[in-house]
């Protein structure tokens, strides 16, 4: 018997080396109703820190516009898209792979959102890109600052707040892209910039 503590994620916290729980060990589950859940998996990427730094200094952050009430609004936020998983940093491959194996839904693409500070935000919606079948199951990584990430009825109703840290998977599975909305909202006070890793499955996509 050795008295030494096993690392949780069976690497150093200490060392910053990146690195995921396969065994989601600290995942919770939370029924939203029948046919819908989250669930929060605290502590699930070790290194968090270190593959913020990494994935703000890759290249490959874009400024998007969208045509919205006839007119050309800015997103409150950056974007970074991977549509082949191939092309993302190892890291994430890596992720992907450990999110396959354990929902068993094949991670093929992914796409980064950069919210610089508390005024980015992702307003209220359902990914339609998850929506092809009734029930999808989209994991969203947390790095950098905490933000809100609230989930409410697609038909209105009182909403469910969590608080995702870095290195934190929220998971949304079951009817949630169509029974219910999502969105991480701006912040009346501030707070340090923020990247979630969004992954997404072409089996999961609506062709097209
Ligand atoms: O940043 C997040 O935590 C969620 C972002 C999101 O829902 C999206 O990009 O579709
Ligand atoms: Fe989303």
């Amino acid at each position: 018997m050795s008295d030494t503590a096993l690392p949780l994620f069976g690497e150093d916290e200490g060392t910053g080396r990146v690195g995921v729980d396969d065994g989601f060990a600290t995942a919770h589950r939370f029924a939203l109703d029948a046919h819908s859940w989250v669930e929060h998996v605290p502590g699930w990427l070790s290194g968090a820190e270190t593959l913020f730094e990494e994935l703000l200094a890759a290249s490959g952050w874009e400024q998007r516009r969208r045509w919205m009430y006839g007119e050309h609004t800015i997103e409150p936020r950056l974007t970074a898209e991977h549509h082949d998983l191939t092309t993302a940093p190892p890291a994430l491959q890596e992720a992907a792979r450990a999110l396959t194996a354990h929902y068993g839904v094949s991670y093929d693409r992914l796409w980064l959102n950069h919210y610089r500070d508390h005024r980015d935000s992702t307003g209220w919606h359902g990914d339609g890109a998850s929506t092809r079948r009734r029930e999808c199951i989209v994991p969203v990584l947390s790095l950098g600052a905490s933000r809100r990430f609230l989930v409410r009825p697609t038909e209105g109703g009182s909403s469910s707040t969590f608080r995702p840290l870095a290195g934190d998977l929220v998971v949304m599975g079951g009817r949630c892209q169509t029974d219910w909305r999502h969105c991480v909202p701006k912040e009346t006070s501030p707070t340090g910039p923020r990247i979630s890793v969004n992954f997404a499955a072409s089996s999961q996509a609506l062709p097209g």
